[in-house]
């Protein structure tokens, strides 16, 4: 059977990443070994497990290895495996278009970075596997057969605009990826992956723990006639090759952390991570007793592109007595810990344990209890111990970590001691919220917080105003997550999460008995002094408002709009809205300042005309300035400015000269 190889062009993206690999940016260019290995070493798993799952499937699976392959005058390397193989769609799907998601943001990201630093950074955020190959080859051919197949398919390509695809009738089962190298070039980083010597230091670096048998042909003097002692006297010139397994396949996991380095383990997550980046902690654990199990768990030290994606690559690589079984992304840490990468390896499961077994398996239930709050833990002792790597961690993961507090009830108090906030005293930091209690005012025993966009837009809001001048600190919460748990969670070591824009805010705490009751009073007279504005204004906004009162919050803004304790915040009601949940706007109070101009001004002008046409016009504007000033959205902006341009039109004209105008509503 005779076939034409086609030619593919790869899409402009992949080609924008082969451009950056073709022209190496990246220092690390070793890393291609590593990225091959794992690859082999994934599809190795996956035809054992086939094997398993689908016994009309016809493979041997007796010795399933990774060979390594080279050839100095031809200056090629070859990576060999005879794992599950891929069928022809999914060579061009999987290494033809490189159609990762994230791939378009990682692109974007490589278009803004403003140097060769910054670009690499981006390629060990992202990882770019199979292509990392193009770093030190000039040709990359793979030639490949999925289990099962008749016939193979050869991929080839330059790393320039195309590739070609042909059938390869005599392929073996498995996959081999040649590399045709560039020449060696020491002060590049770019060194001979055709010596033996080479390649044993690199898979001993990084790839030790496999635990597919990695093996390489190795020359060998022959060995001398029997009888021959040691002598070498008469050594024969002639040579054998012998194949020798180079790495040691111990799992990383069964071993004591001295016997360990930390490169090893960081090589070991990168592998089971697919990720590039350095572990900000390593967490070892074993259970021996009913259930027995070892856990090797790593905080990653950066967010991968896809931790927000719905279709995230896994987590946990669940094992049975050393051998793989699945990837796992929900059953053995909740969805919280997501950020968690490593191995847990159980020696009481079966090895043919389904997803939906492992549901219900009360062992695994236990194993992720137990995983939950040794990494919950672990984040705490690092907040106290090591707060710079705390603080990476809380900005890379923080915002997930959070999703604890609405789904992990039974771990509230521990999640919430290891996260942290910031707040009015922290500057562009964050706080504890130990810290923050120590920092409580006397008296005060509750924990103020207010939701909002952005640090600025909370700091700003006119509900700050009284607390800044009175002192009291205020945690900034401005992540979308912090709108889900902050109303549920209740309080934190018997304070009470109190938002400041809602219900009464008791700020007198620290005022001594007199102080509270001349402000007591200060409030009852004004009370009465307002009060037929405030009951006007009630009638006048009744659509918008459930009430208007003289507030004890302001001492800046003329207005401010209140829920009472138990109202959703105008945040959360349009995270509901934006996903797609038609949530009625609820209605607040409206809390006027009685020192304010413009509020003085109000209730002179109601108490000269309670009739007159353009008070609730101005009554409207003082709402919707309101509004605004909390970061809120109009219902209607084209109203409020026909208002506004009326109201300034009317105060820039000179008396008794106001145009006449048609104004609709
Ligand atoms: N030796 C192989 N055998 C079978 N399939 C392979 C092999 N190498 C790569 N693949 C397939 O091609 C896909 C793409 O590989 P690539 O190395 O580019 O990315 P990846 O392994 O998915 O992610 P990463 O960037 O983390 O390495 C793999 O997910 C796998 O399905």
């Amino acid at each position: 059977m005779s076939s034409q190889a086609e030619t593919f062009e790869f899409q402009a993206q992949t080609q924008q990443l082969l451009d950056l690999m073709v022209h190496s940016v990246y220092s690390n260019k070793d890393s291609f070994l590593r990225e091959l290995i794992s690859n082999s070493s994934d599809a190795l798993d996956k035809l054992r497990i086939e094997s398993l799952q689908d016994k009309d499937l016809d493979v041997d699976t007796s010795n399933l290895h990774i060979m390594l392959d080279t050839n100095e005058e031809l200056r090629t390397l070859t990576v060999a495996d005879n794992g599950i193989g891929m069928s022809r769609d999914d060579v061009i799907g999987l290494i033809g278009t490189l159609a990762r998601s994230g791939t378009g943001e990682l692109r974007q990201k490589l278009a803004q970075a403003k140097d060769a630093a910054a670009s690499e950074e981006l390629i060990g955020q992202f990882g770019i596997g199979f292509y990392s190959t193009f770093m030190v080859a000039d040709t990359v051919t793979l030639v490949t057969k999925r289990a099962g197949e008749s016939v193979g398919t050869r991929w080839q390509s330059t790393g320039g605009g195309t590739y070609t695809i042909e059938e390869a009738p005599d392929a073996p089962q498995g996959t081999s990826v040649t590399l045709h190298l560039k020449p060696a070039d020491d002060e590049n980083h770019l060194y001979d992956y055709t010596s033996e010597h080479k390649l044993r230091e690199l898979v001993k670096r990084y790839s030790d723990f496999i635990s597919w048998p990695i093996r390489i042909e190795v020359e060998k003097p022959a060995p001398k006639p029997a009888d021959d002692d040691e002598s070498e006297s008469d050594a024969t010139p002639e040579t054998i090759t012998e194949i020798q397994t180079i790495n040691s396949r111990k799992a990383l996991w069964a071993k004591t952390r001295d016997e360990v380095s930390d490169e090893e383990y960081a090589d070991f997550y990168r592998h089971v991570s697919h990720a590039w980046d350095t572990p900000l902690e390593i967490i070892t654990l074993k259970a021996e007793g009913t259930f027995e199990y070892q856990a090797l768990l790593f905080i990653p030290s950066q967010a991968p592109f896809d931790l927000f994606m719905r279709e995230r690559s896994g987590g946990i690589h669940l094992y049975v007595k050393r051998v793989f079984i699945m990837e796992d992304s929900e059953n053995l840490l909740p969805e919280y810990l997501r950020f968690v990468k490593g191995v847990v390896d159980a020696a009481d499961l079966s090895l043919n344990v389904s997803r939906e077994i492992l549901q219900q398996d009360r062992q695994i239930r236990a194993i992720r209890r137990r995983l939950t709050k040794k990494v919950i833990s672990t984040v705490t002792d690092l907040q106290s111990s090591r707060p710079d790597d705390y603080k990476t961690f809380w900005t890379q993961f923080g915002r997930v970590f959070k999703e604890g507090l609405v789904n992990d009830p039974d771990n509230k108090d521990a999640i919430l001691k290891a996260s942290s906030f910031e707040s009015t005293t922290s500057d562009d930091g964050f706080t504890t919220l130990d810290e923050y209690i120590s920092r409580m005012k006397s008296g005060q025993d509750v924990i103020y917080y207010m939701t909002g966009e952005s640090r600025t837009q909370i700091e700003n809001s006119p509900h700050m105003e009284a607390l800044r001048a009175k002192g009291f600190e205020v945690l900034l919460l401005s992540d979308p997550v912090d709108e889900m748990w902050v109303d549920s969670v209740g309080d934190y070591s018997d304070h009470r999460f109190q938002s400041i824009a809602k219900g009464a805010v008791d700020l007198d705490a620290g005022d001594t008995e007199d102080e509270k009751k001349a402000a007591d009073e200060a409030q009852a007279k004004r009370n009465e002094e307002f009060a037929d504005l405030l009951t006007w204004l009630g009638t006048a906004l009744s659509d918008d408002i459930t009430e208007a009162r003289i507030s004890t919050r302001l001492t800046e803004s003329a207005a401010v709009l209140v829920g009472d304790a138990f109202s959703m915040s105008p945040q959360l009601e349009k995270l509901y809205r934006a996903s797609g949940q038609p949530i009625p706007r609820s209605k607040r109070a409206l809390e006027l300042n009685p020192d304010h101009p413009l509020v003085v001004a109000l209730r002179a002008a109601h108490a000269a005309d309670a009739d007159a046409a353009e008070l609730v016009d101005s009554a409207k504007l003082v709402y919707g300035m309101a509004l605004i000033a909390e970061g809120g959205e109009l219902e209607d902006p084209a109203a409020f400015a026909r208002l506004l341009a009326d109201s300034l039109t009317r105060a820039l004209a000179p008396e008794g000269d106001a145009p006449e105008q048609d104004t609709e509503q």
